[in-house]
């Protein structure tokens, strides 16, 4: 991945608290992905979810210096845009849920273009992942918060959404938190590590 600046501080996090994390505290930097582990139902996706307001919880987060109570909260979860570990598909075809979708670069992803006539339900958990990043991405989200984007890929596969998000972190100046296991993909990605433990969020090393 290319990073070309070190970033400053876009999406501030102050004791945030929701069902089942206290008093998180956290800072992303543009174009510096932060990589967060911990055990299963550590509350890596209670976090995440928190950030984009999808679950009820309290706390100060600002965007760009901007309190999140002042951006209407549409509009904030498409600034902070959740990646959930499993996408949601709502109308029959693939082109249906984009925008655009002539303009959505499917052959980074390995799909050729007639992928916007599939039907949803023949996608495999791998092509919802993919399709689930890049739909993410039309959006243009200045916050990525990505819950294990890649749990269900081969390692080419895995490779290409690294370089996509790599790429669109440098370009567009965004922020990432992605969750994920994988001490490989720690390596390559993360600028930042956190492990939550116990409800706390502490610092861990990027390579171990
Ligand atoms: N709405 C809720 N209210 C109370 N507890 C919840 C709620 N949703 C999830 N939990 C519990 O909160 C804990 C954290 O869940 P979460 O899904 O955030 O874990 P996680 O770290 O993402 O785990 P995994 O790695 O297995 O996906 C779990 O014990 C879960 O059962």
């Amino acid at each position: 991945m290319i990073y070309r600046n070190r970033g400053s501080s876009l999406l501030i996090v102050e004791h945030l608290t929701c069902a089942v994390l206290q008093d998180i505290s956290l800072t992303l930097k543009d174009a510096e992905p932060v990589c967060l582990s911990g055990a299963s139902g550590s509350g890596k996706t209670r976090l995440l979810r928190a950030i984009a307001d999808l679950d009820l919880n309290t706390g100060k987060v600002m965007l760009d210096n901007v309190v999140r109570e002042s951006i209407d909260p549409q509009s904030w979860r498409r600034k902070v845009a959740y990646l959930p570990a499993e996408s949601r598909w709502w109308a029959q075809t693939v082109g249906e849920h984009f925008r655009d979708p002539a303009s959505v670069p499917f052959g980074r992803l390995g799909f050729d273009d007639q992928v916007k006539d599939w039907k949803v339900e023949r996608l495999s958990s791998g092509e919802r992942q993919r399709l689930a990043v890049l739909r993410l991405l039309e959006n243009q989200p200045r916050v990525l918060l990505l819950d294990e984007p890649t749990a269900n890929l081969d390692a080419q596969s895995t490779q290409r959404v690294e370089t996509l998000i790599g790429e669109y972190i440098s370009q567009a100046k965004a922020a990432c938190l992605w969750v994920t296991h994988a001490a490989d993909q720690i390596r390559r990605i993360a600028r930042q590590r956190l492990l939550l433990e116990n409800s706390h969020l502490k610092p861990a090393a990027v390579a171990e």
